[in-house]
């Protein structure tokens, strides 16, 4: 690669200037040298192989850093200018002849470490370069297997793309140790990243799929969609950018529940309006009054009725029963009639068609059955090649069972090989749990599985069927309904987000709802088979939903998984430390308030900071080792651990303060505008918690200064933290706080006022105790009592006589002393002999004048 003279983006930035002073032929010197910083390789290589080694740069710092007489063999597309003690050839990594080459160089040698640092023309298709760059890298990887040593070390760039956890598990299954990082060199708008792989375990034989980039970047097809995830997580939809209809101005709409009861869409209403009005007669809405003297509706459905935002799924179901039941009663047709009008027509026209013909339409229907069968099983052998394929790739573990749509069946799903779904509904599972074999036949469990909805004990199948349908229905109508109210409230979606966020599971059923036993529960709603005693629930421990139960840290599965990825080892490692410094933390808390010693609340001390540059950025749990780059930790949260601050406070402040709290836990302050911000985000569900570790990985987070110039230094310094937005409304928020601060008496004057407060309160109960005193006096008349008191309250009122101020002239031993003068008590001035001089002289020329 040709050194390029590079304009635009900031390409000309601080490392190229350096790699210029330093006389690297390229700024990605400084990636590999931040890299070997961290892992030291380098300097344990004796032999080095870097492709994709053009213009040389890596060669250069390889050469510096290794043991002299080591072997460093640079290999490119494009030629690469001679390099003392590097051996340089043009030729592409991924052909024999390269690696006919590579092996003549190496002779009996093995490579320490393999470079790749390649990147193929990078243009504007972003999917395919990326893919290009993947496969790069994985002809790289294959290059390296071949000359690498056991043990040995592999450095790649690798872009952010769809493929990287594939790459980063093809390394994990050829090293003992994967890790992946951003040099601070390396630009933030670059989407490139470095995975360092250690201990290279050579094995005998390599799978030659392992390396093939067919079989490790190949395609999943998309899974089945999966409707009742839907439920939970409402999808946002995109902003109306052409404006709104008239009336979704309206905060509050209304519609007659006759309407409803007429439409043919009634999720809309119930998505789009806040209330359905039942009491309409008067202004002559016959259907309207009609339908409020139905029995049908009850008072449950009134109740409903006024308030459809508040619908859980169970009202929901409810409403859209009644309103079927409604429209049978007021003969609307409904699909059960039809269906009825179409059987009876077909038996009207049956009685009209000839034998022959009749024989003629069955064949035809049995011919039409054949295919739809033959169709179906061509669909299931299809999806069974598919599901095969899948699994392979499972076994390899380059996919989890959630990728390949086994997560939306679970083990409990339809097909599952042990269907543990069906031995639950036969109640087997108690005797399996008490230790005893059990045999399921199959039209038993069925039976079972019927008998499901008919809490009646209605064995019909056919009304089971249609109830199973009304449900089925009744639960898509439900989904419809939770997406439109979704698009209308703001809130709701807020809401939403959060708890989708925190995995969290939705909250329809009422407690009191929980309480209904397990047959009521079914006639109820088939959604509330959760809901079992915890007796049975212990039985059924055979059976679990793995998806359903969130990890034990309260990430989602996948969640999960995607943190079980070598890569956040480390940080699992730090937020273990934090959590144990938090547990620390929390600990000394508690034994310090059962203590009784005065710990205050952080409330307290932040309304003891003055003003804002007081206030410095904290981290709220003390006791946590600041980590490497505590500067680049915009969100600080203040806490008080400045005890003997505090206790200057005003006494009652402190009081009134603790008081107001009652919660125990550090109150957060938020204090800049980023920190505001990003509350802000996290209030509204813009981001959660999981987003605020994400950020904290950045390339920030490696900072090696050694060496560097100072100029150099005193310019990171400046730039090198992570800029995070604000928002206008934040910083006007901080904005306030900070006037408020401002416009505070500092302490010493509070400190004052508060000491005048007290005497003159210690004053007022000094005059009261001798007022009653003399009031209480026996020897004296009302008159006596009455005079001696208003003497008292006179004497108390008056000012005391100010101690006259004592004019003391700076000479001798006061010369130049700044504090109070010796042997000088009360006020005082300090003065220079010649300002006395001065007012002497000025007093006589006065007096003189007068005299005249
Ligand atoms: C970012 S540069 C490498 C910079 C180098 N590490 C340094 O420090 O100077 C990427 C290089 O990959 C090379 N490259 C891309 N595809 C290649 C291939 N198939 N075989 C060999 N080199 C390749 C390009 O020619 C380019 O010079």
């Amino acid at each position: 690669m040709a050194i390029q003279k590079k304009h635009g983006k900031g390409r000309l930035d601080k490392w190229y200037k350096l790699a210029k002073e330093k006389g690297y032929r390229a700024r990605a010197a400084f990636k590999l040298i931040q890299l070997n910083k961290k892992y030291g390789f380098l300097e344990k290589s004796k032999v080095l192989l870097d492709l994709c080694a053009a213009p040389g740069s890596w060669c250069q710092v390889a050469a510096e850093t290794m043991p002299v007489n080591s072997l460093i063999i640079g290999v490119d597309l494009s030629p690469i200018k001679a390099i003392p003690k590097v051996i340089t050839f043009q030729s592409d990594i991924t052909t024999e002849k390269c690696r006919a080459t590579i092996r003549g160089h190496l002779k009996t040698w093995k490579a320490d470490t393999v470079l790749h640092d390649g990147a193929p023309n990078v243009g504007t298709a972003w999917v395919q370069d990326s893919f290009n760059q993947a496969e790069l890298t994985l002809q790289a990887m294959r290059l390296a297997t071949d000359f690498l040593i056991e043990g040995g070390t592999f450095v790649t760039k690798v872009f952010r793309s769809k493929d990287y956890n594939s790459l980063l598990w093809v390394f994990n299954q050829l090293f003992t140790k994967v890790e992946a990082t951003k040099p601070p060199s390396s630009r933030n708008v670059s989407a490139e990243i470095f995975v360092v792989c250690r201990g290279f375990k050579a094995p005998k034989r390599i799978d030659p799929r392992l390396l093939d980039p067919r079989t490790v970047f190949a395609e999943l097809a998309d899974p089945a969609p999966n409707n009742e995830a839907k439920v939970y997580n409402p999808e946002i939809k995109k902003r109306k950018r052409g404006g709104y209809e008239e009336d979704e101005m309206l905060q509050f709409k209304e519609l007659p529940a006759s309407e409803f009861i007429n439409t043919t869409d009634p999720i809309a209403i119930l998505g789009q309006y806040n209330k359905l009005t039942l009491d309409g007669a008067a202004n002559g809405d016959v259907a309207l009054a009609a339908l409020n003297k139905l029995p049908e509706t009850t008072d449950d459905i009134r109740l409903c009725c006024q308030d459809l935002k508040v619908l859980g799924r169970k009202e929901f179901k409810m409403l859209l029963k009644w309103r079927l039941r409604v429209r049978e009663i007021f003969g609307f047709p409904s699909k059960k009639t039809a269906k009825q009008s179409l059987i009876e027509e077909a038996e009207e026209v049956a009685t009209m068609e000839p034998m022959d013909e009749e024989l003629k339409i069955q064949e035809e229907l049995q011919a039409l059955k054949d295919k739809e069968s033959s169709k179906k099983k061509r669909e299931r052998r299809r999806a069974n090649e598919q599901k095969q394929k899948e699994i392979v790739r499972m076994q390899l573990n380059m996919t989890a069972p959630m990728d390949i749509g086994m997560e939306e069946a679970g083990p409990m799903g339809e097909g599952a090989m042990f269907a543990l779904k069906t031995l639950d509904q036969s109640s087997a599972v108690k005797r399996i749990a008490k230790g005893k074999m059990a045999l399921i036949k199959e039209d038993e469990a069925k039976k079972d599985h019927d008998s499901g909805l008919g809490s009646s004990g209605e064995t019909d199948s056919e009304s089971d069927e249609e109830e199973d349908r009304l449900e089925r229905e009744l639960d898509g109508m439900y989904d419809q309904y939770k997406t439109r109210k979704g698009e209308r409230d703001a809130k709701y979606r807020a809401k939403r987000l959060r708890e989708e966020k925190e995995d969290g599971e939705w909250e329809g059923v009422s407690a009191d709802e929980k309480g209904v036993s397990d047959d009521e529960v079914l006639e109820e709603d088939s959604d509330d088979d959760e809901e079992e005693d915890e007796e049975e629930l212990a039985q059924k421990a055979l059976i679990r939903d793995l998806d359903a139960a969130p990890a034990a840290d309260g990430l989602s599965k996948r969640a999960t998984r995607f943190f079980q990825q070598d890569i956040f080892k480390d940080v699992a490692a730090l937020l273990d430390d934090d959590e144990e410094a938090e547990e620390d933390s929390e600990e000394k808390a508690e034994a310090a308030q059962e203590d009784e010693v005065d710990v205050m609340d952080v409330d307290d001390e932040v309304e003891d900071i003055p003003a804002p540059k007081a206030v410095k950025q904290k981290k709220q749990k003390a006791p946590v080792a600041e980590p490497e780059d505590s500067d680049d930790d915009d969100f600080e949260i203040v806490k008080s651990d400045r005890k003997d601050e505090v206790e200057d406070d005003d006494e009652s402040d402190w009081e009134d303060e603790h008081k107001r709290r009652k919660d125990p836990r550090p109150e957060i302050d938020i204090i800049t505008a980023e920190a505001m911000t990003l509350a802000h985000e996290l209030a509204t569900g813009k981001k959660s918690s999981h987003d605020l570790i994400d950020d904290g990985f950045n390339k920030h987070a490696l900072k090696d200064r050694d060496g560097l110039p100072d100029w150099f230094i005193e310019d990171e310094s400046k730039h090198d933290r992570p800029q995070r937005p604000i928002t206008k409304a934040a910083a006007r928020a901080i904005q306030e706080k900070t006037r408020a601060y401002n416009a505070r008496p500092i302490k010493k004057v509070r400190e004052a006022k508060a000491r005048k407060k007290f005497h003159a309160a210690q004053r007022l109960e000094k005059l009261k105790k001798k007022s009653d005193m003399l009031a209480n006096e026996e020897g004296m008349t009302e008159k006596e009592k009455a005079s001696s008191i208003s003497k008292l309250m006179a004497k108390a009122s008056k000012a005391k006589p100010r101690k006259p101020l004592r004019v003391v002239v700076a000479k001798g031993v006061n010369r130049g002393k700044s504090g109070r003068p010796n042997g000088v008590k009360g006020r005082y001035k300090m003065v220079d002999p010649r300002m006395r001089k001065d007012m002497r002289a000025m007093k006589r020329t006065a007096a003189k004048s007068k005299k005249r």
